[in-house]
């Protein structure tokens, strides 16, 4: 259907430009009647209501923990030192009001597709929402395609890990062919692995969401089992002083490593899909931000506690701590690890997506054809479709640094709008 929204849609022929005007205003300027939301719940419209609490619980950790977790520790504690762990909890407690607000939104609203969205439609008004989708769309866009890049490279690590094939992997099919001085970087495994997502996705939030929960299991249980690792090669002195450069250090990277939590509103975009979601999606998006500041905390205790922050790396700080301590298996682990949460991240993010286009095709802001949800799948196809198509032009053509730099404006746009 095309949406309530589009039903009291302005003309757009009218006469002279002053009605037009006005009526683009009065347009621009309406909210979404929480009624005309509810409607559109009740009847159902194609998606079904498949997932439980825990497949909730876990759709929000699999979209958190990705490569920050793996990464941004280390770049943080080589300022604020051991004191990482306060700048994790300190993000940790800001997300947590953030999550109060969207559990208090999802269980009050009718469970419909939308998410942030859906709530800044119904608070303010048809631009407002739609400028919040532009941000959310560029940030999960590029964001897709940078994820699905990093995923490319580290497939090809491991293949080089094979000594015949060390060296002889052409560029073009992982790491990326440049062209016009580095501005174009071509390669297809990150394409392939979106379309491999995407196919997945289409097939059915069931078996997407069986997919997330078993890659999300994996990787919860390899941060567990590296901290449990980790804790016996702990050496309580590396932990004083526990804050080198002062409390100032600890907030400048308590903003840095926030990066680490983005995810749980995830579960505020599958409404339309959970079983029982006035009680199911707030325990969603606060458990598994809550399970992720527990699992990220631990970790920074852990690696601080096994080197010096001095002596940690930047790049893949968890990795290099364990294998200064000669404990190979866990870097492998961490690797496999890695690459789960990457999977996840970018398998919930493209969900999430597709999820928007589906709720702004059936108010009317995008063509109808965004609002098709597949009769036998139950998914919204074609919005899946483009979602994949757009992620998989842009990683197949940029590198993740230039994706990232277009990015980090993205992110930073939508959080802005989200707290005004
Ligand atoms: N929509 C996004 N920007 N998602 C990125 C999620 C990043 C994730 N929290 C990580 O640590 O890797």
């Amino acid at each position: 259907m095309d949406g309530e929204g589009a039903h009291h849609r302005p003309s757009p022929s009218s006469s002279s430009g002053r009605p037009f005007l006005s009526g683009l205003c009065a347009a621009a300027l309406r909210r979404k009647p929480i009624s005309a939301r509810a409607s559109a719940a009740a009847s159902g419209e194609g998606l079904v209501r498949q997932l439980g609490v825990l497949e909730l619980v876990l759709l929000g950790i699999g979209a958190s923990i990705g490569a920050g977790i793996f990464v941004i520790t280390g770049t943080v504690a080589r300022d604020a030192g051991p004191g990482v762990t306060i700048s994790f909890a300190l993000a940790g407690a800001a997300c947590v009001l953030n999550a109060l607000c969207y559990a208090e939104l999802a269980s009050r609203f009718p469970a419909v597709v939308g998410g942030a969205y859906l709530y800044t439609y119904a608070a303010f008004n048809e631009l407002t929402a739609f400028l919040v989708f532009t941000q959310l769309m560029l940030d999960y866009h590029i964001g897709a395609a940078s994820i699905a890049r990093s995923l490319a490279s580290y497939f090809i690590q491991f293949l080089e890990l094979i000594p015949s094939v060390k060296g002889n992997v052409p560029s073009w099919i992982g790491h990326g062919e440049e062209f016009f001085g580095g501005v174009i970087s071509v390669n297809i495994l990150a394409p392939i692995l979106l379309v491999i997502l995407t196919v997945i996705l289409c097939r059915g939030v069931k078996e997407s969401s069986a997919v997330n929960t078993f890659m999300t299991t994996l990787k919860i249980i390899i941060v567990i089992v590296v901290v449990f690792a980790g804790v016996f090669e702990v050496d309580v002195s590396n932990w004083s002083p526990f804050m080198p450069n002062g409390f100032k250090a600890v907030v400048t990277g308590s903003t840095v490593v926030f990066f680490a939590y983005v995810g749980f509103d995830a579960v505020a975009n599958s409404a339309e899909e959970a079983k029982n979601p006035q009680r199911d999606l707030p325990i969603g998006i606060l458990g598994s931000l809550l399970a992720c500041v527990i699992l990220y905390v631990a970790v920074c205790l852990v690696i601080t506690g096994m080197l010096p922050y001095t002596l940690l790396g930047e790049d893949a700080p968890l990795a290099e701590a364990f294998s200064a301590k000669g404990l190979k298996f866990v870097t492998v682990l961490i690797s496999i690890g890695a690459v789960a949460g990457l999977t996840t991240t970018l398998l919930v993010g493209l969900y999430v997506q597709s999820r928007l286009y589906l709720g702004l095709g059936r108010d009317g802001l995008l063509p109808s054809i965004f609002s098709k949800v597949h009769p036998t799948l139950h998914t919204p196809l074609h919005s899946q479709i483009w979602v994949g198509c757009v992620a998989a032009v842009l990683a197949g053509l940029f590198n993740v640094h230039a994706l990232s730099h277009i990015l980090s404006v993205g992110t930073l746009a939508t959080r802005l709008y989200q707290l005004v």
